[in-house]
């Protein structure tokens, strides 16, 4: 039997609250037994494992003990994502008597059946922020006049759903489904029927009109309704750019515009539940729309104020390796900045879609008594946040929640560019958002979000969610074969200095190797599967193809030799590695 399969049996998981029993009722485990300690969500679980126990096996543990799903656990220890499930915890220095922090990353996102008693279904994605009021809203759109907002009242588990109740509040199963079954009356009964909840709604009469002020969910300012909301002007939002003298890009400016009109509206920002950072979800004015999303630097993992519990970093590093606590607005910034549309780099006041379809993004300053203040909030200077600004991108979820085989080979290949490029250390799957062009119907279109562990000082903690999809096995297309080609690192490199971020030494070296990588291996007609296997270490300890090229080249220098003479001694390695290989 496994050992994943040993953690999933309660009996044996049984055994394992009792040190020793696991070894002799199941036979020889290798590594010693040890007891951990599981901090989620302000509590303390014990928990006996192996040392020699899988990444994987541990969070399928914590699966069949505590019910959250492994795809939602993220577990940290000493500063550093437990991200390699296939290695061990002892090759992450875990050992007896280790706290480990699980941070849960819960959907914002509820699926919301509705049936109808004809049998008519509606199918929605709905956010789990957005209240009881908000879902009758919604049940009204979808049937046009058959039902009626007022006519709808909704029970759940017994009890009525008041309209300013949270999605989270009577539904707090990530994955659980609520069906909705209309009926002709005002009554309405709900039961849980497994994970899923039926509610039976009866509606009456279904011609009345829709009540005007329904159509608005709770907090929204009506400028025809005085006194329903007051304006407010206790918050701040403005752009933090180096040169004052550079106008920004139109549509910069009106996400900065539109944020700030949402929160002198009075629609306060709400925190994602996923995601081990603080990133709030900013609406428009009329607290219908999301329109931006604010990532603030003390709020990033292992900082200051970071609303999961996670630590505080004890050396500057922040969860991946090669990068630092305080640094992810820059460099969410920085891969917008180097996202160069078809053409080339974008003009300073062009915001043009780039290759990869990184939203639009911009560090600002704000300060809203939204965000996480432990100490407690006051409207002063010293409260001010900064952080990234990004635009929200509409959404049916993320590659995470949906099989990859469906995803267009050319979404994923432009994913695949930017991530070898960035040596992005932080490519899972719930990174990228899926959308459909124009419409239910429409094509597939994948968009990378979440860039603050990009451009790293090394290539330790690199992996591609992406590289185990079909679709990056197929050859890169002629047209992106052109686009890496006109990619030049150094011009990179120079303007990102022009927008205020002079790259570190280490992290410029990644952005210059990584890119003679991607252009190297698409002029031989590699795959990105290929090309990407390079960047990304098998095992924890095992190090990656690029690390052994990189110290392969360093070596054959003299000390002391300068920055082109370690590209050249780099171009030739790689050269030498990458003609051993065959075409994709
Ligand atoms: N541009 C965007 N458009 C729409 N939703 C977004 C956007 N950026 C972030 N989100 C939502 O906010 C959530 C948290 O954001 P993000 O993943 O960037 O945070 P994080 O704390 O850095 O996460 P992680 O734990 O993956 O490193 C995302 O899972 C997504 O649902």
């Amino acid at each position: 039997m496994s050992l994943a399969g040993v953690a999933l049996s309660p009996v044996q998981e049984e055994s394992l609250n009792f040190p020793g029993s696991a070894i002799s009722r199941y036979g020889p485990r290798s590594g010693d037994p040890i007891l951990i300690y599981l901090s989620v969500a302000g509590s303390m679980m014990p928990m006996h494992i192996t040392e020699s126990d899988s990444i994987a096996s541990v969070k399928l543990r914590i699966q069949s003990v505590q019910g959250f799903f492994v795809k939602r656990q993220k577990l940290v220890f000493g500063g550093r994502e437990l991200a390699r499930n296939n290695s061990r915890v002892c090759d992450y220095g875990v050992a007896d008597g280790n706290i480990l922090h699980l941070v849960l990353r819960l959907s914002d996102l509820q699926g919301i059946i509705v049936r109808t008693a004809c049998g008519k279904e509606f199918e929605f994605q709905v956010e789990r922020s957005r209240n009881v009021g908000y879902v009758k809203q919604q049940i009204a759109k979808k049937g046009g006049r058959l039902l009626d907002l007022k006519e709808q009242e909704l029970v759940c588990d017994g009890e009525e759903l008041e309209d300013q109740q949270l999605i989270y509040d009577f539904c707090r199963n990530t994955d659980a489904v609520i069906h909705l079954l209309v009926r002709k009356s005002a009554k309405v009964r709900a039961k849980p029927v497994q994970k899923h909840f039926e509610v039976l709604i009866d509606a009456s009469d279904m011609d009345e009109p829709a009540n005007a002020l329904n159509d608005y969910p709770l907090g929204t300012l009506l400028p025809g309704y005085p006194g329903i909301k007051q304006q407010r002007k206790d918050f701040l939002l403005e752009a933090l750019n180096a040169d004052r003298d550079i106008k920004l890009p139109c549509v910069l400016e009106e996400l900065i515009r539109s944020t700030g009109q949402g929160l002198e509206s009075g629609n306060d920002p709400i925190r994602s539940s996923e995601g081990s950072g603080g990133a709030y979800l900013m609406k428009d004015c009329s607290g219908q729309k999301y329109i931006s999303v604010f990532k603030p630097i003390d709020e990033e993992p292992l900082a200051v104020n970071n609303p999961r519990g996670l630590p505080l970093s004890t050396t500057g590093e922040g969860l991946k390796k090669g990068t630092r606590v305080g640094e992810g607005a820059l460099r969410e910034v920085a891969a917008f900045i180097l996202d160069h549309p078809r053409g080339g780099p974008r003009s300073s006041n062009s915001a043009e879609k780039g290759f990869s379809g990184v939203p639009p993004t911009i560090i600002v300053k704000c300060l809203h008594r939204g965000f996480n203040y432990p100490e407690g909030y006051e409207y002063s200077s010293a409260n001010i946040k900064i952080g990234s600004l990004q635009m929200f991108v509409k959404n049916h979820g993320s590659c995470e929640d949906m099989g990859p085989c469906t995803f267009p080979v050319d979404e994923v290949h432009k994913i695949s560019v930017l991530d070898i490029r960035l040596a992005n250390a932080d490519r899972h799957a719930g990174n990228i958002l899926i959308s459909r062009e124009e419409g239910e119907d429409g094509d597939i279109v994948l968009t990378p979000i979440d860039h603050g562990y990009c451009l790293p000082e090394n290539f330790e903690d690199c992996t591609f969610d992406w590289l185990y999809w079909p679709q990056a096995r197929h050859p890169y297309s002629p047209e992106t074969i052109d686009y890496i080609k006109s990619l030049d690192a150094e011009q990179d490199i120079q303007l990102l200095k022009s927008h205020g971020w002079e790259l570190p030494t280490e992290c410029a070296c990644t952005l210059r190797i990584s890119t003679m990588l991607l252009k190297k291996g698409a002029e031989k007609g590699l795959s990105p599967f290929t090309i990407g296997r390079i960047m990304c270490r098998v095992t924890l300890k095992e190090e990656s193809v690029i690390e052994l090229i990189v110290r392969e080249a360093q070596e054959a220098l003299l000390p002391g030799a300068s920055e082109a003479s370690f590209l050249e001694s780099l171009s030739m390695v790689m050269d030498q590695y990458l003609n051993g290989l065959s075409a994709t």
